[in-house]
């Protein structure tokens, strides 16, 4: 055993690494899961999802959730029964730390407070989104390249850049994948240098359902700020960009990536789909909001994009607070309402034309949307979201601050009908993300809700699934875990259908082939080297 003359593990007592957020650092496997109700019998197919999980203690006593390594759970569903899976991203940085048994990377999208050792190293965690893509798991997060996981063992493949045709430093957490052509349609904000750098540069992409690169477009934004989530439309990709700002002089100072501005408007950039120029960029503006998640995006009748997203009126991540300002507490990140926002633009207004909501469904305090992802690009009515409901009793005394955020609601929501079927987990339980998992009718929102559970009075998770248009008389069928993980982003279902044809077509001497890691650094990183 290799010890490096590391100190031994000890996480600081701060509320990121204490009692629900204390780092699970698990990895493991849970054959034939205790399950409470019946798992309908038509789900056969694997549920993954992704949690932040620091694998040693940060750098900084001040750590942020955001800045643990990516662990990747894997719920594999079929016949009623369940085999649970869970493996750290083999990231770069997971690698090199893992050598020398301690963190070197320093804060949140700071590499000025990195060990020098890792200068040149990619520094993404991978710890935000995990999609399948062509036979691959991809674990993404928005400061760096996707890395490639094998869909049932969970094994690290490497970092992936789509057979050397995507290379830019930075790839979003949030691509879309368009249900009619097969395309995914995917960015990079931050693009222009490593990454972490206070690049204005956007740049977009097209891969093709044959995984051959079909577009790539560059743009430029007013100045860096934080574009999480997108929306695509037959012909148009929405950027939303949140007043959250990043600067350089700042990080070579050793502060914040990211400095809220609370003066600021939040944009929304809009991009053809198909031969974008960098002049093609409109960038809309509205007084200032917080950005949440895109639930859908489509073109009406009259050629106007319709936009949907939860948007809050201040800012929700209290661990970037304004520049000369100290870091507020998730308390008042429950007090951050976020409201569902329907914006209609039209695609042809120039850049700083003002706009303003269309309409505003009040959903509690709604945050995760999710939308039954065949209906990506086209109308649709039906949304899911995780709420956080300060009217319903909750449990101080057993469970302390909620973790997170108190998401003690899952809500289901239409445009047309303005359904508002709601269930509430109790005083001592909040939810993680919802997924939608579709059923074979085709139906829109035909289907089950997947979440987890976060029992945050003993400390341990549940997955439930509900049925999708009846989420108010609860799960009907509940997944025992033995242990807590950490709280979670982002998931996706994927139809065993899927991962099979896709097993074959890897195969060695298949199709396709085998999925292949990246063989050459990126272009900054040869860059470095160069000097
Ligand atoms: C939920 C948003 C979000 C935005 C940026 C991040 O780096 C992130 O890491 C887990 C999450
Ligand atoms: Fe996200």
């Amino acid at each position: 055993m290799v010890t490096n003359g590391a100190p031994r593990a000890k996480f600081p007592s701060t509320e990121t690494f204490y009692g629900f957020n204390k780092p699970s650092r698990l990895e493991g496997d849970v054959f034939d899961c205790e399950v409470d109700g019946d798992i309908p019998t038509d789900i056969d197919g694997t549920f993954y999802r992704v949690q932040p999980d620091h694998r040693f203690p940060p750098m900084f006593s001040d750590d942020i959730h955001f800045n643990g390594d990516g662990s990747v759970s894997a719920v594999r569903i079929a016949n009623g029964r369940v085999d649970f899976k869970h493996r750290y991203v083999h990231t770069d940085r997971y690698k090199v730390e893992s050598a020398e048994r301690k963190s070197l990377f320093g804060k949140y999208r700071n590499p000025f407070t990195d060990h020098p050792s890792v200068e040149a190293v990619i520094r993404t965690a991978a710890n935000t989104n995990v999609f399948f893509w062509r036979g691959a798991l991809l674990a993404t997060k928005e400061d760096g390249p996707p890395f490639a996981m094998d869909p049932v063992s969970l094994e690290t493949i490497g970092r992936y850049d789509f057979d050397g045709q995507v290379l830019s430093p930075t790839f979003t957490a949030h691509p879309k994948f368009d249900p009619v052509t097969g395309e995914m349609v995917c960015f990079g904000y931050e693009a222009g240098g490593n990454g972490n750098d206070g690049s204005c540069d956007i740049v977009v992409y097209t891969i093709d359902p044959n995984g051959k690169k079909t577009e790539e477009a560059w743009y430029e934004a007013p100045f860096c700020g934080m574009i999480h989530d997108c929306g695509l439309s037959e012909n148009y990709l929405v950027l939303p960009m949140t007043p959250l700002k990043s600067s350089l002089d700042r990080m070579k100072e050793g502060g914040r990536h990211w400095a809220w501005d609370p003066k600021e408007d939040q944009l929304y950039g809009i991009v053809p789909r198909r031969g974008g120029k960098p002049e093609d960029i409109a960038w809309l503006r509205a007084d200032n909001g917080f950005h949440g998640h895109v639930a859908g995006c489509y073109e009406n009748e009259e050629g106007k994009i319709v936009f949907d997203l939860s948007v809050a009126g201040g800012n929700v991540f209290f661990f970037f607070p304004p520049e000369d300002a100290m870091a507020g507490t998730v308390a008042e990140r429950n007090k951050t309402p976020n409201q569902t926002v329907r914006w209609v633009f039209d695609p042809k207004s120039k850049t700083d034309t003002r706009v303003t909501p269309f309409e505003i469904m009040n959903t509690v305090n709604g945050e995760f949307s999710r939308i039954d992802d065949r209906f990506v690009t086209k109308e649709y009515q039906h949304f899911w979201q995780a709420l956080i409901d300060p009217s319903r009793p909750y449990d101080f005394e057993k469970c302390g601050s909620p973790a997170g955020g108190l998401f003690n609601c899952l809500g289901h929501f239409t445009w047309d009908k303005k359904v508002r079927d709601i269930y509430w987990a109790g005083p001592t339980a909040t939810f993680q993300e919802p997924t939608f998992i579709p059923k074979d009718s085709g139906i829109e929102g035909d289907g089950y809700i997947i979440a987890f559970l976060n029992h945050l009075d003993v400390l341990r998770n549940d997955i439930v699934i509900l049925d999708a248009q009846n989420l108010k008389d609860g799960p009907i069928a509940t997944i025992r875990l033995p242990f807590k993980l950490r709280l979670g982003l982002h998931g996706n279902f994927v139809d065993h259908k899927d991962i099979t044809a896709w097993q074959k077509r890897r195969e060695e001497g298949g199709e396709v082939g085998p999925v292949r890691a990246a063989t050459e650094p990126l272009p900054w990183q040869k860059q470095l080297v160069s000097q």
